[in-house]
Formats: C-alpha cells, structure tokens, sequence
C-alpha cells in the first residue's frame, strides 16, 4: 500500500515524530532530489553524523557524504554511505513500489551495513514527489555471515584439497591406485560404447630396491620423480599414468586402434628411461619390464585387466628385465602358480624343508675328487622333491633368496666341517650366490661368523655367482668380492660363456675361476660351434690365468675332449649325480679308499 502526502502529514505529526524519533531502527522521508524531509535521531547519530534532527532537511546524502569524506580524508579506498544509496532512491522511484535493500558504506571509518526499506510516496494526486525509508543496522549479522562464509569457502577448499590427497601420490603427483581404478573403468565404459580398444601398461622398475637399499630413500624417491616426469613427456594427454606404489606404476592408453602399434609406443617410452640420470652425483641406469593388457581381448573389468598386466610384468621380469610382454592366458596360470609356490616357498624357509645335496668336482687327470658344489633341493611334504630351477628364479624376484641362500651356506658348510673333521677329504665347498645376497650391507660379516662358527678355513670355500648375474651391473660387485677374495675365499663365475662377458672385467673382477655352461659341453665333441667355444673358453683362462672347470660332462667322450684341451676339472654325471649327505658320505669313504 503506497505512502501519500496526507499519510505524511499526519505521520509528521507532533505525537509520531515523537514516537519515531527515539526509535532505534533508523526513519527518514526525502523528497525527488533525495532531499530529507524528515529524518529520526538514529538516521542523524548513526549514518548523517547530523548536530541534530532538524540538520538534515532540505540537504541530500551527497552533503553529508562529503562531510565525512573531508572528516576521514586519511583513508584510502573508502566509500561513505550517502555516495552509495543515492542510488537506491532512484531505483524505487522508477520502479513505484516498496523495495528492499541491503546497502553499505564507511561511517567514522568503520563499514557500516544497513538493511534499507524504501517506498515512493504521493500527493493526493497520486504523483510521486518523494520516498520514505526504514533502515536497521545489520553490521553484526553481516560479518558473522561473511565470515561464515569465508569459513565455508576455507572447508571447500581444504574438502578439495583432502580429496586431492587421497587420489594423487604425494611423491609424484599422479593419481593413485583409487583414481586409477576409477579413470580405468571409465576408459573401458567410453570403449565399449565406441567398440574400441584400451591397453594397460603395468610397469615395474628393475633393481630399484637396490637403488634404495644402496644410496637411501632420498635418492630412491628423486628417481620416482624423475622415472615419472620423463614418462609423462612421453604420454599423449588422453592417457592417464599413475603410481599404483612403491616402484610400480600404470598406463591406461585409450583408444587404441591397432595393437601391433603398441610395440612403437612402448619402445619409445623405454627408450626415454635409457638416458642416465644424474642423481646426487650418483649416475644411474634405470630400467624397467612392462606387462600389457588389452580390453576387451585380456578382460572386461578394470581389476581383470590389472591383474593381467601384472602377470604379463612379471613374465617379463623373468624373460631378463627391462623388456615388455603382452598378456597371454597362459599367464594367469604361471600366475597362480607363482602365488601358490611363493607361499609354499616361505613356509618351506620357516619350517625347514630345504635340503642340500652335493656333486663332486673331479680332477679328472688325477681321478680325485677336488671339492664339491652345493645344490639345494625342496621336500614338500605333498610335492615331493623340487628342483632350484623351479624354485630359485621365484626366490630371486621376491628377495627371499637371500635368506635361502644363508640357510644352504650355513647346513652345506655344518655338513662339510664334519666330514673334514672325520678326515674324508671333501676338497673345496662351493656355494651358490645371488647376486642380491652380495649387495646386504651384513653380508661379509655375515660369512665370517658363520665360517669362525663352524671353525672352516676360507680357503676351502668358494663361491660362485652367474656370469649374467655378475656382468649386470660388474662395477657394484667388485669391492664386495674383493673383500671375499682378501679373506681367501675364491670366485668362480658359473653358467660362463652364455653372458656377455666384458674382457676388461674379467681382468678387473677378482675371479679365480671360469666354469662353462653346460649347454657348451652338451653336444660335444660332434658340434664344431660348441667345440670351438670350449675351446676359446679354455685358452681364455689359461691367458688369464684363471682355473677352469666343465659342468654338465655326462659322456666318457665330453670328458676326453675336454681334457685334451686342457681342462681337467670336471663336474657331471659322468663322475656323479647332486647326492644326499648319506650318499656323499659314502661317496667319499669309497673315494677315500681308492687314493
Ligand atoms: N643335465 C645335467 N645336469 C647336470 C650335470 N651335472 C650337474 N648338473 C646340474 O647342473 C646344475 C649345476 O649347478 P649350477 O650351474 O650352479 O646351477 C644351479 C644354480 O644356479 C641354482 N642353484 C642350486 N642351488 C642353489 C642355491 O643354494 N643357491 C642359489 N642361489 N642357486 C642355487 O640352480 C641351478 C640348477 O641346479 P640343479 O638343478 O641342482 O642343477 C645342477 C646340477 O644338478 C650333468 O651332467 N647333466
């Protein structure tokens, strides 16, 4: 209902001014021009800065804005009130209705902000000639508001930023194994849609626990950062990489059209690890072997296709590292056989189901029997009796070797004191050793525990690390088997003539011995190749002046071959089969009569 003229007059009557002035809520009527009309004492102290009730008529905001302004000429940025609700009055003018505003300013330098009803009001002619208006301070409701609100945005921000966390990698940035899976079944949602293809690259880096265990996690974690920043270089922007943890990280490719290009993608990629990196002035070779899976043709589901790549990383793992395989069904078997055996494996470790069998090594000039390999051998108590090969490799990947190989050394040598001790003659030991075994920290005090323990002389042990094993990384090795070979325990390098062996290592690497692979001595004396390799072997020790023995002789003819060219220690089951400590025993009691 709009305000008239009459309403007015009667309003200003002596009895409402009276009423209105002491009001708390500010009141005030102007006329076209904002002229005030009328205002209350709450208007006059609160917002004007009025001497009295009777200042304000016939002046507008304007006067009393620029009062304060002149009052408060020191502040910057700083508005009064009558600069900004001018404005106001205007608005309700044109609009001739009743409106409500929330309007602010500077009074006495402090932000002032005023909840403001305004209403046109008319003379009898209905003519608008002015507004009335009503205004409550709201200073205190309004920064309570504000800084709820700025609460609110503070919790918005931090809600996005925990949400952050819990889908990215803190080391890397990447998404993690939550969002991964999430980008994962979306890439395969959009697939299926548009009938086209999503490869899965499960990457895992090789001997980066080394790196770790070597030159601490502070180098391990800037390699992390490094691997990723290089392999997002090399990604499109569709694709997705992420850290699943630890060493492990994921590819999702979408999509793809032709898989045989694939091979292309991936061999870039590996090629941008190459490069050394410089990492706390250490430079370091990083490789890594990649499985692959591909949906729809290795599986539909994103924990499928994950499970695959897995496999298909861990059959490239085993194919030599720093390679790539693709998922083929066969694996999911290997798989599950690898998890069975893995368990079995470390329950055989714990409840002592390793055995050690012994071959002799035979001079085979003298007839006499030089010294004896150790070979462990696995009775499940269901399987029955296991070969290394099985095994050995399994224990490898998972680390647990280190632990088997000190339990082979620590019964072949308890085995080996005794029948020194019974005067037997059992030569020289040799122990196999994994690599990893030579890179713990413990190791050498290890074996001079163990070798004061069971009171055995370092001369009678040898040790014997695959050439493959050696020539991986020659330089690491090398001061540990020095340490070895200054305590007067000797070096053979086994399996030799299948790796690549570096002559200059050979030179460099404190070896006493080469032992040829049996895979050489197989086919002897028919295959020229294999006869010419041993051969080569053979005067290659013989100008390094290295001790040589031949593994695998099964034949009279492999023996006689090989000893006319100068080898005459033999390994084989030509002399003799592994053989259990009872067998041995009485292996060298016979042996023992004949010399
Ligand atoms: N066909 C044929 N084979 C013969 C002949 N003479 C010996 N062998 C076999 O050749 C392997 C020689 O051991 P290796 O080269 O050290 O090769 C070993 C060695 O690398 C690894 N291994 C065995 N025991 C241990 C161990 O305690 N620790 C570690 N780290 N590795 C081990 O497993 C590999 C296989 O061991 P085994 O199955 O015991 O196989 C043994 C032995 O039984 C022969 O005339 N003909």
């Amino acid at each position: 209902m709009p305000f008239k003229l009459s309403d007015l007059k009667e309003h200003n009557s002596e009895l409402l001014k009276l009423l209105t002035q002491q009001l708390p809520d500010m009141l005030w009527v102007k006329d076209l021009n904002g002229k005030y009309l009328y205002a209350n004492k709450a208007i006059c102290d609160g917002l004007l800065m009025a001497k009295d009730t009777d200042e304000p008529i016939g002046k507008g905001d304007v006067f009393f804005a620029l009062r304060e302004r002149e009052a408060n000429s020191d502040k910057l940025n700083w508005h009064t009130f009558g600069e900004l609700c001018f404005n106001s009055d205007q608005v309700v003018i044109e609009n001739g209705e009743a409106m409500k505003f929330e309007e602010y300013g500077n009074v006495k330098g402090e932000l002032l902000y005023l909840e403001v009803y305004k209403a046109p009001f008319y003379d009898e002619d209905g003519k608008t000639i002015g507004t009335v208006g009503a205004g409550r301070d709201i200073t205190n409701l309004k920064k309570t508001q504000l800084d709820l609100e700025k609460n609110l945005k503070i919790l918005d921000e931090q809600r996005e930023q925990l949400e952050y966390q819990a889908n990215h990698d803190s080391l890397t940035d990447l998404p993690n194994r939550v969002l991964f899976m999430d980008r994962l079944q979306q890439s395969i949602n959009i697939a299926q849609r548009y009938d086209n293809k999503v490869a899965l690259l499960f990457i895992d880096l090789d001997h980066f626990k080394e790196i770790n265990d070597s030159l601490g996690h502070g180098v391990g974690d800037k390699v992390l950062i490094e691997v990723s920043r290089r392999m997002k270089n090399q990604m499109r922007k569709s694709d997705t990489l992420s850290r699943l943890g630890g060493d492990e990280f994921c590819i999702i490719l979408n999509d793809i059209i032709d898989i045989e290009d694939m091979s292309d993608i991936i061999t870039s990629g590996m090629e941008a690890l190459k490069e050394p990196m410089e990492i706390n002035g250490h430079t370091l070779y990083v490789g890594m072997s990649i499985g692959v899976s591909v949906y729809p043709n290795d599986g539909n589901s994103a924990s499928s296709l994950l499970k695959n790549a897995d496999a298909a990383m861990y059959k490239a793992k085993g194919d030599g590292r720093n390679t790539y395989c693709f998922y083929d069904e066969a694996m999911t078997e290997r798989a599950f056989e690898r998890v069975f055996l893995e368990t079995a494996l470390r329950k055989a470790l714990e409840e002592d189901e390793l055995v050690v069998y012994f071959q002799p090594q035979i001079d085979a000039r003298e007839n006499k029997l030089v010294g004896m390999e150790a070979l462990v051998r696995w009775e499940h108590p269901i399987m029955g009796f296991i070969y290394p090969d099985k095994f050995i490799p399994l224990a490898e990947i998972t680390g647990m070797i280190v632990q088997l190989d000190r339990l082979v050394m620590k019964k072949a040598l308890t085995q080996f004191k005794k029948w020194d001790k019974a005067g037997l003659n059992p030569g020289k030991l040799a122990l196999n050793l994994a690599i990893k075994q030579i890179e713990e920290n413990d190791f050498i005090e290890f074996i001079e525990n163990i070798l004061d323990c069971e009171d055995c002389s370092y001369k009678n042990i040898e040790f014997e690390l695959t050439e493959n094993q050696i020539m991986n990384n020659p330089e690491a090795s090398i001061e540990t088997l020095q340490k070895l070979s200054d305590l007067g325990i000797s070096i053979a390098i086994d399996d030799f003539g299948t790796g690549y062996s570096s002559l200059a290592y050979l030179k460099r690497l404190p070896i006493d011995k080469l032992k040829i692979d049996r895979s050489f001595i197989k086919d002897l004396p028919q295959d020229a190749d294999d006869a010419a390799i041993t051969k080569t072997i053979i005067s290659l020790c013989s100008s390094l002046n290295l001790k040589v023995i031949a593994e695998g002789v099964e034949t009279e003819k492999q023996k006689n071959f090989i000893l006319q060219n100068g080898c005459q220690f033999i390994q084989g089951y030509y002399y003799s089969r592994p053989l259990s400590i009872e067998d041995m025993t009485k292996y060298l009691i016979e042996h023992n009569k004949t010399i």
